[in-house]
């Protein structure tokens, strides 16, 4: 089991001031998530604590190592990253794509053996997609695309997951299961971040939030105590009712006007 940690960490984001350094560590079994409006950096800190982005400073640990001391391959091995966009560069079937996720742990020329393909295929169940596994992907829906994403994540079966909107397209349905998914990732002892913006799956699924203002302005804890309307209000400039179901916390926006103080 591998822990994230970040030290000292201000992310680049371009044009802005340096904000909160983030010190915080993803433990196995825990689940984050990170909430902020439209350009407040969610998508740059994912792909800075993967070493897609440098930082601006500071740095990322996996492990004991510093991430930036770590070869590409041992990050893959250990780290799965969900995009919030992407490009399908080559025509692949959905079984082809699944299989990327193996690719971390074959060398040049290896071909994927029967394990590779019982763990792509056993993701392509998971997520619901084995049905279109011999289809184009660039001929899939967006959900069924993000799907498939989640199962390429999910046959690479890293440590630490790192997932930019993993509910982005998807139905009620699909939703509910993405999020029960992550929550057994993290239960059988991976570490679990994601980027989220229905506040109302964040209070039931994630146990850590990270809150990120558009400032560069951070806080990060436990669940219930980030959770709180006045923040949340304050973080996206808008009026929350709040009611509680199943024992947690629904937010719902209203239209009243918050006041310069807030
Ligand atoms: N290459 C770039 N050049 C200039 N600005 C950039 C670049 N990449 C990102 N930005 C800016 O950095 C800010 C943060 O972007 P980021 O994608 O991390 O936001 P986000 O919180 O994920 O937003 P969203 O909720 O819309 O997905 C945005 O204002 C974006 O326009």
């Amino acid at each position: 089991m591998t822990r994230l940690a970040t030290q000292d960490l201000i992310i680049n984001v371009p044009g802005r001031s340096a904000g909160t350094a983030l010190n915080l560590t993803i433990e196995p079994g825990q689940v984050w998530g990170v909430l902020g409006t439209n350009g407040a950096g969610k998508t740059t800190l994912l792909h800075t604590l993967a070493g897609l982005n440098a930082p601006r400073s500071g740095q990322v640990c996996l492990g004991n190592k510093p991430l930036s001391q770590l070869r590409r391959r041992q990050v893959a091995q250990q780290l799965g990253l969900v995009f919030q966009e992407r490009l399908d560069g080559f025509p692949a079937t959905v079984l082809e794509t699944a299989l990327i996720g193996r690719h971390p742990y074959l060398s040049l020329w290896q071909m994927e053996g029967a394990d590779d393909y019982a763990r792509a295929e056993a993701a392509l169940e998971a997520l619901d997609v084995a049905h279109l596994r011999h289809r184009l992907v660039s001929t899939l829906s967006g959900g069924e695309r993000q799907r498939v994403a989640m199962a390429t994540v999910l046959t690479q079966a890293p440590n630490i997951w790192l997932a930019d909107e993993p509910t982005n397209h998807l139905d009620l349905h699909h939703q509910s299961a993405v999020m029960a998914l992550m929550a057994e990732q993290a239960a059988q002892g991976s570490a679990v971040m994601m980027c989220l913006h229905d506040l109302n799956l964040a209070a039931r699924w994630c146990d850590h939030i990270l809150l990120l203002y558009p400032s560069g302005e951070a806080c990060w804890g436990p669940r219930d105590t980030m959770l709180v309307p006045s923040a949340l209000e304050r973080l996206y400039r808008q009026r929350l009712a709040t009611v509680e179901v199943d024992g947690a916390p629904v937010f719902v926006p209203i239209q009243a006007p918050l006041t310069d103080h807030e």
